[in-house]
């Protein structure tokens, strides 16, 4: 028993926020952010929460297939930026289509969220025999951003994606390697709420985002190939037998770097963080989409999924169309 990908979606904010836009509110410039994040724009919320990007997936998903709202077992959304802390967005997905079998719930592993989801879909799946699945990376950033931050600020972006799984009987997933290293958690921290020093006074503040850039930089340079390497060993293929290496998109340079330090061709990276920026849970999911969508991938394909981030946590998905 397996999974299999049947379908796959995205939904974007229609709002751009250009470079030169971030540069008439903050001291950064287009040039710098071409340069060294390979960031041209990004879409920003206009007013849409994550639960109206989720949504619409979900209904973009469930139109490609004959299925309905009341077949799906079970909705996952990998978020760190829900509407609430409850009810999940996942929640929120389900009572919107309709989906009155299905068990929904987030999961939050920032950047690696949206493969964590799969792997725990998968899990899920074959343990309760269910049938099908949704799964979802979702975020609104910029409601948690310090839009005066330029270290910040101009990397991140808002969007959606997701998949439908379904139970099968050949294999696809063919090795997953998730890892967490919650002992460099305060390099990446965002939407903090903080106890107030007398109960009855509570803040009702949430924390914007903060990065130790240089270390999470760092990390995924050195963590990336590692986890990459370990799923190529647990599936027992050789790195050249992999067609696509579909990165988190974080930034340019490091995927660069990645397939330097793999030595694999860069044309087996597909890269649109000039188009979204750093959308977290929601990049993996919008460049798979992006990939089925024009092709890129084949059937019989072999790609990796590879999520890195907040957590700080490291996930890479082999799979075979
Ligand atoms: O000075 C420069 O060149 C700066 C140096 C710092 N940069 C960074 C640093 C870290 C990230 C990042 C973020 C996440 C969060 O999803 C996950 C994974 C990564 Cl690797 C992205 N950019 C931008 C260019």
């Amino acid at each position: 028993k397996d999974i299999e990908i049947v379908a796959s979606a995205r939904n974007i904010p229609e709002q751009v926020v250009t470079n030169d836009d971030l540069s008439q509110i903050m001291d950064t410039s287009d040039e710098w952010i071409k340069q060294r994040t390979g960031i041209k724009v990004r879409h920003i919320s206009a007013g849409e929460n994550t639960s109206d990007l989720a949504i619409n997936v979900a209904k973009v998903l469930l139109k490609q297939v004959s299925w309905q709202a009341d077949d799906l077992d079970l909705i996952i959304v990998a978020t760190m930026s829900p509407d609430n802390m409850t009810p999940a967005v996942g929640a929120m997905v389900q009572g919107a289509l309709g989906a009155k079998k299905a068990i929904a719930f987030d999961i939050s592993a920032a950047c690696s969220g949206f493969s964590y989801a799969i792997s725990i879909a998968q899990d899920i799946m074959i343990a309760n025999n269910f049938k099908n699945a949704m799964v979802i990376g979702a975020e609104v950033l910029s409601k948690l951003l310090d839009w005066q931050d330029r270290t910040t600020s101009v990397l991140f972006g808002d969007g959606a994606g997701g998949v439908l799984l379904r139970l099968s009987s050949t294999r696809h997933l063919l090795a997953k390697d998730l890892n967490t290293f919650g002992d460099l958690a305060d390099n990446l921290v965002a939407g903090s709420i903080a106890v107030a020093d007398s109960w009855q006074d509570n803040l009702h503040h949430i924390s914007a985002f903060k990065m130790n850039g240089r270390e999470v930089y760092r990390f995924a340079t050195h963590n990336v190939p590692k986890s990459i390497l370990s799923a190529a060993k647990k599936a027992n293929i050789s790195l050249d037998e992999i067609d696509h290496y579909l990165l988190h998109q974080a930034n340019s340079r490091i995927i660069t770097q990645v397939a330097r330090k793999l030595k694999q061709p860069i044309e087996k990276f597909p890269v649109n963080i000039s188009e979204y920026g750093n959308t977290a849970a929601a990049s993996e999911a919008i460049l798979l989409a992006e990939c089925l969508e024009n092709k890129v991938i084949k059937p019989g394909e072999t790609i990796i999924l590879s999520g890195f981030g907040g957590g700080l946590t490291t996930a890479s998905l082999i799979y075979k169309f």
